[in-house]
């Protein structure tokens, strides 16, 4: 298990008795994305999670307790402007990230940031998955330093919610695809594919990018009848999930299905490489799957991780699908 790797220098959000704890934190939040000087002050008293080249940097925790934070704090503090705000902890801490591999990069500036420790960034608790926030955000202004109508530097603000062209003063803010992503069923199995891309044996829900003007209703049919040849019906929503990939997608996630009578597949192998229906075991074994098979391994079917969101799709309707079965 691991843990982000955060400094902590100071105090919080003012609290207030004419609302609840959650409408003050989000109006302080909102407050700190407005007024530059209320965020560089709040910059002085946050928690900072750091990145290096927009990976999160993690400490290992033994038992679930969290480790010291093992920093050198330099006198030089100038990289903390570039900090990005993610929001305020129920501490009533503001919370920023920081990639402080993006500077060490950069012959100009400080080393005095290096954490002492690096960990192995790989799986982090599923509750942070604020960190995913913080590395859009990140790359957003990383990648958004000019103009594209006049080709001038744009200038972000504190909280680099924003950033605005030098020359025509044009305002960015920062940007995400939306994408449907639904879990079809014909009452008794589901419908799940793969691309080439993914690792060998996993299967997910189907997946599509909105083109413009189209509602998610519309992206939804156009997906599944691009990717698989089938008209579905009865759509009803499940919930939603910022993904990192490919550069910060908006997914929203769907139930639908399609009648028992019109099932057959026609995959476009252009988009999928295999589109399959699932039974409640096949789809019960393969959320036991726990570890991907490494090369050499029998194959096996297996699905996203928990905190993607198709994993939560596929769990929703393997659960639904079970209490149905009982209860015939
Ligand atoms: N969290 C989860 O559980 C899951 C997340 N996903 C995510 O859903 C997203 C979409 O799924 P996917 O099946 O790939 O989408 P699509 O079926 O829409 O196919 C992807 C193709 O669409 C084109 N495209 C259109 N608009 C965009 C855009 N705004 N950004 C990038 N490509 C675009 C690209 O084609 P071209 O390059 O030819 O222009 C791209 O290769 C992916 O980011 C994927 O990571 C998918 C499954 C599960
Ligand atoms: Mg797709």
């Amino acid at each position: 298990m691991f843990r982000p790797l955060k400094i902590l220098i100071g105090t919080k959000c003012p609290p207030t008795r004419c609302c609840s704890a959650f409408v003050s934190r989000m109006r302080y939040v909102n407050r700190l994305k407005e007024d530059d000087e209320a965020c560089a002050a709040a910059l002085q008293n946050a928690h900072i999670f750091l990145f290096h080249r927009l990976s999160p940097l993690l400490q290992r925790t033994e038992h679930r307790t969290l480790r010291p934070t093992a920093l050198r704090l330099g006198s030089d503090r100038t990289l903390l402007k570039e900090s990005v705000l993610i929001g305020c902890s129920e501490e009533n801490q503001a919370q920023f990230c920081l990639d402080v591999g993006k500077n060490i990069l950069n012959p100009g500036s400080s080393l005095s940031w290096w954490p002492e420790t690096l960990n192995d960034p790989s799986p982090y608790e599923p509750d942070l998955c604020f960190l995913l926030q913080g590395q859009a955000l990140l790359r957003w202004n990383q990648t958004s330093g000019f103009c594209s109508t006049t080709g001038q530097p744009t200038h972000r603000n504190r909280a680099g919610s924003q950033r605005v062209c030098s020359s025509s003063g044009i305002i960015y803010y920062p940007k995400m695809s939306p994408v449907v992503i639904v879990l079809v069923s014909d009452g008794k199995r589901c419908l799940l594919g793969r691309q080439s891309s993914f690792p060998r044996g996993m299967y997910s829900a189907l997946a599509g990018f909105c083109d413009m003007g189209e509602t998610l209703e519309e992206t939804l049919r156009r997906e599944v009848a691009e990717e698989v040849g089938l008209e579905v019906h009865s759509v009803s929503y499940s919930s939603s999930q910022h993904w990192p990939f490919p550069h910060s997608s908006f997914m929203m996630a769907f139930h639908a299905s399609v009648s028992p009578a019109h099932t057959q597949l026609n995959v476009d192998h252009a988009e999928l490489e295999d589109a399959r229906w699932f039974s409640l075991e096949e789809i019960t074994s393969a959320l036991q799957v726990k570890t991907p098979p490494r090369r050499g391994d029998p194959p096996v079917v297996w699905l996203p991780p928990k905190h993607a969101i198709g994993n939560r799709l596929i769990t929703e309707w393997a659960d639904r699908q079970r209490r149905w079965e009982e209860g015939e």
